[in-house]
């Protein structure tokens, strides 16, 4: 089968052609670049299938062919994932008018968090807020984990669903979740992708009391909030930059000292993600980084591997290649590794597996 997949991410849309589980064609634009379906749809229009990423699906829980109800569902949950979840509706709504008889698959980052414990599901809110089970940790990035561990499973010689992994999915957002019995059991981002690691517009956890003693001392509308929040804070927040951690790295070799400090709360902040999701696991085959900036700035890794001893990681040589490696040292405890991110593959596997369930029928 011949899937066209769109990722629309916070800082890029990627599109690849998946022929027969091989991607065979790749591009990705800038998220301000105008156009970018319709040039992904002339260059590859002889397409079986489109599959399209959403970062949060709600209560999906596997690939969904897309009709009007599906996306009337998922326009509800906007404001949830307000970087990504206008732009998928966005993109699917005009591959439907330009692709009219080509089926699309929406296939949804929450779904691999979906069997998340209820320890780690449930916020500690007043129970007349979570009764009806919406207001609790739904989980990002479940595709790239998904592909990572298969992934890593292929690398270890190990059989993906009896690994326990720590995946740091580390790009222009940041998550951190343990793996176990093939699905995420804890994960850093929650009911949006707000929670946890320091991203590059994003803040990450912040103290709701910070959050609560602005509101009284700088009143703001919560779009005003959100703002700052989602596109204002982070790296671009802490370094008046855009957050892109090249420029972020090339202001701190220059000596500009709140570009230095940015990413040691950057580094930080992901390294104590990384040992809380650890906690969940019963040990730890290995820790495996995945995304943009993994794929780009192994440097990166290594100053990140450097603060994981306690885990039994010991940083090696991480050369700078663009193949699947491992980057600790040979007689590290515990592995780490770098897998290229390959959303991808996972959206067209989403694509197929959705057909086939709806042909059966
Ligand atoms: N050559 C490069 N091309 C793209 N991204 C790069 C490159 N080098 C480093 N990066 C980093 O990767 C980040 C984007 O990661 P990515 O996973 O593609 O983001 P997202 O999917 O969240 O839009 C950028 O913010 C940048 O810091
Ligand atoms: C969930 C999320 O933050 O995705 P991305 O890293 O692609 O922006
Ligand atoms: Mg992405």
């Amino acid at each position: 089968m011949r899937v066209l997949t769109l990722n629309p991410g916070s800082s890029s849309m990627k599109v690849s052609l998946v022929d027969g589980g091989t991607g065979v064609g790749w591009a990705a634009w800038d998220m301000t670049a105008p156009g970018a379906v319709a040039h992904a749809v002339a260059r590859w229009s002889n397409v079986d299938a489109v599959a399209v990423r959403f970062v949060h699906g709600g209560s999906q829980k596997a690939p969904a062919r897309v009709d009007d109800a599906l996306l009337a569902n998922l326009e509800r949950l906007t404001s949830l994932a307000p970087n990504h979840q206008p732009l998928s509706l966005q993109v699917t709504r005009e591959v439907r008018r330009l692709l009219p008889d080509v089926p699309v698959v929406a296939c949804f980052d929450t779904a691999f968090h979906a069997r998340m414990p209820e320890a780690a599901a449930r916020y500690p809110l007043p129970r007349s807020w979570t009764a009806q089970n919406r207001l609790r940790r739904y989980g990002f990035h479940g595709l790239s984990c998904q592909y990572a561990l298969r992934r890593t499973g292929e690398l270890l010689g190990r059989d993906p669903a009896e690994l326990q992994l720590v995946c740091a999915h580390v790009g222009a957002g940041v998550s951190v979740t343990a793996i176990r019995d093939g699905h995420g059991v804890d994960t850093s981002m929650g009911f949006t992708p707000l929670e946890g690691a320091m991203m590059a517009t994003r803040s990450g956890s912040v103290d709701p009391g910070l959050l609560l003693h602005v509101m009284q001392t700088a009143p703001m509308s919560p779009a005003e909030l959100a703002d700052a929040l989602f596109h204002r804070s982070g790296l671009a927040g802490m370094t008046g930059t855009d957050g892109d951690l090249r420029r972020v790295l090339a202001a701190a070799a220059r000596g500009e000292q709140d570009a230095s400090v940015a990413l040691e709360v950057y580094r930080h902040r992901l390294c104590r993600e990384i040992g809380a999701a650890a906690m969940s696991l019963s040990r730890l085959d290995a820790v495996v980084f995945t995304g943009g900036v993994a794929e780009h700035q192994p440097s990166v890794i290594t100053s990140v591997l450097d603060g994981l001893g306690v885990l039994g990681l010991r940083a090696g040589n991480v050369p700078h290649t663009d193949v699947d490696r491992i980057v600790t040292a040979e007689d590290s405890p515990v592995p780490a590794l770098i897998v290229l991110p390959r959303e991808d593959l996972e959206l067209a596997r989403g694509a197929e597996a959705a057909l086939a369930r709806v042909s059966v029928r």
